[in-house]
């Protein structure tokens, strides 16, 4: 066995079912090991922001790790931004790049691609990752792969691996993934005492799920707990489309002013709200009405559980949801909640669209033909996306990079092999969309549903005398069919409906739906978000 199939084979163990990646010339040895071994399959982009956002998707849909793979400095240092919204999200991403060989490094020549060391970029990935390992050593080699490996999953965070090109078919043992080390009892036992007391003691208790319930693969656990616990569960903004498909007694997405004003009561007047796995962030939190008193709260995040001023640490999530089951019965007592209602019945009539008609396009469609995972971008679309009924959906809620929909959609069937709706606007389409033309190749059919309204308008909102917002007409949907796709733009609600129907009927070609919405037409919780947000500093001005 060589080093890159040793490498293959732990990756694979540790969860991979896939490799996206763009190559390079110190990158090909490694690239070669992978399209032979077969170990897994190999999905070749064609820019790297769309590699890491793809891989990241797949990360968080899939069985475990998304690897990125790619060459050295022009490749991996352009997937830095994809890399840093991985970290900030806690997706278990692994960055595999090629590297100049242990020979030319002591070359003293300078080499193409550098920066301005040989480690310039091991440094800069050092900053967006947890842990990270030069594999320049065969015989430490897979102590070095498992120490690592180990680090992205117990920390669901992104880690670095450089592949010295002359390393790639070096003998190489097979990799022994290191155990997990077993939780302090005496810690974690007294940190679920002490939540299920405070809990029980609250006179309105709310569980809000966050991300690290799915990046630890929890929320059937977490489902069950929740009526175990007879406690009424919300997501946040990131959490969105958590539980689809668990039992969960859940209420909707906490949007603070942007949301249903009965649940954002709920969140910020209880006395025992509890954050499973939830990041507090200003996009979670930032809007909120009244803000939340975190020493009332119970916080579990980054295996530290927070009860008002004091701390339990090394207490991994799965441990606390695993010690709270233990303490509490099963229940046949499944409590219903009224579960929010999202818009539906689009009038398919030759009114202009507005992203409130998109969502209940969706909805419609989905009614008809079974939920679908969506992956979105940042934009409107996102805001559009809290108008779409329970389905799976990754999306940069926090980071909120543009670009990441359509890689994140390949990303998603490539996982799940569902087909996935993309929700994205013609500005991030304008980064990333053109990914799309790799889906033939690939064997992939997304719909994507472009929110074109020649603008960026999520910064219009903000500033809306700013002429830079104004973006020009690229029609999208002509420029479908080169890509190997169908394409068709629609200005009426009628269209719309029409072109769903016939995208959902199609399939082995990506379907393209440029919906053109009038410019200043916003979703009614980008809308609510921006007059609410204007509204808490005009009050605290
Ligand atoms: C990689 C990156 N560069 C810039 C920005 C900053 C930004 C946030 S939202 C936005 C406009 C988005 O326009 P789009 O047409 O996609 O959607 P919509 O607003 O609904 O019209 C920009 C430029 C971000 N977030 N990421
Ligand atoms: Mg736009």
């Amino acid at each position: 066995m060589n080093l890159t199939e040793s490498l293959l084979g732990a990756l694979r163990d540790h969860g991979a079912r896939q490799i996206f990646g763009i190559p390079g010339d110190f990158a090909l040895p490694f690239f070669r090991i992978i399209e032979e071994s077969g170990i897994l399959p190999l999905h070749t982009l064609s820019h790297e922001p769309a590699v890491g956002f793809a891989a990241d998707a797949a990360a968080r849909v899939g069985q475990g790790l998304g690897v990125a793979a790619v060459t050295y400095g022009a490749g991996a240092l352009n997937m830095v931004n994809a890399v840093a919204a991985a970290y900030a999200e806690r997706s278990p991403l692994v960055v595999l790049s090629g590297g100049p060989g242990r020979g030319e490094s002591r070359s003293g020549l300078l080499l193409h691609h550098q920066a301005r060391s040989l480690d310039s970029q091991l440094e800069i990935f050092r900053e967006l990752t947890c842990d990270q390992a030069r594999l320049e050593d065969a015989a430490r080699a897979p102590a070095e792969i498992a120490r690592v490996l180990a680090a992205c999953v117990d920390r669901s965070l992104p880690v670095y691996l450089e592949l010295p090109r002359d390393m790639a078919a070096a003998p190489c043992a097979k990799v022994s993934p290191l155990p997990t080390a077993p939780p302090d009892r005496e810690v974690l036992d007294a940190c679920a005492d002490e939540v299920l007391a405070r809990l029980s003691r609250a006179r309105s208790p709310v569980l809000m799920v966050g991300i690290e319930v799915r990046r630890y693969r929890l929320e059937e656990k977490v489902a069950e707990l929740a009526h175990r616990l007879g406690v009424p569960t919300v997501t946040s903004f990131m959490g969105r489309g958590l539980l689809t498909g668990a039992d969960a007694p859940l209420l909707g997405t906490y949007l603070g002013v942007a949301g249903d004003p009965g649940l954002t009561r709920l969140v910020e007047d209880s006395d025992g709200l509890f954050l499973l796995g939830e990041l507090v962030s200003d996009t979670n939190f930032g809007a909120s009405e009244r803000s939340i008193d975190l020493r009332k709260t119970i916080h579990a995040w980054e295996g530290e559980v927070k009860l008002g001023y004091h701390a339990y640490q090394g207490v991994r999530l799965a441990d606390l949801v695993d010690a709270l089951l233990a303490r509490t019965a099963p229940t046949s007592r499944h409590f219903a909640v009224s579960r929010p209602v999202y818009p539906r019945g689009l009038v398919a009539d030759g009114a202009p669209i507005a992203p409130a008609d998109l969502a209940a396009a969706v909805n419609d469609l989905m009614a008809t033909h079974g939920t679908m995972p969506i992956a979105s971008d940042v934009g409107d679309c996102l805001f559009t996306a809290m108008d779409v009924d329970q389905t799976e959906l990754v999306a940069p809620g926090y980071y909120a990079t543009m670009g990441f929909g359509v890689p994140a959609g390949l990303g998603l069937q490539a996982a799940t092999g569902r087909r996935p709706l993309v929700l994205v606007g013609d500005g991030a389409f304008q980064m990333t969309g053109w990914e799309l033309g790799n889906c033939r190749r690939l064997g992939f059919d997304p719909i994507v549903l472009v929110f074109n309204n020649q603008s960026w308008e999520m910064l219009r909102t903000f500033q809306p005398q700013s002429r830079f917002n104004d973006l020009d007409d690229w029609k999208f949907a002509e420029m479908a069919a080169g890509l190997g796709g169908d394409g068709v733009r629609v200005r009426t609600r009628a269209e719309l409906a029409q072109a769903l129907a016939r995208a959902a009927a199609t399939r082995g070609r990506f379907q393209l739906v440029e919906a053109m919405i009038p410019r200043g037409v916003l979703s009614p919780t980008l809308k609510n978000f921006v007059e609410g947000v204007k509204r808490l500093n005009a009050g605290k001005a």
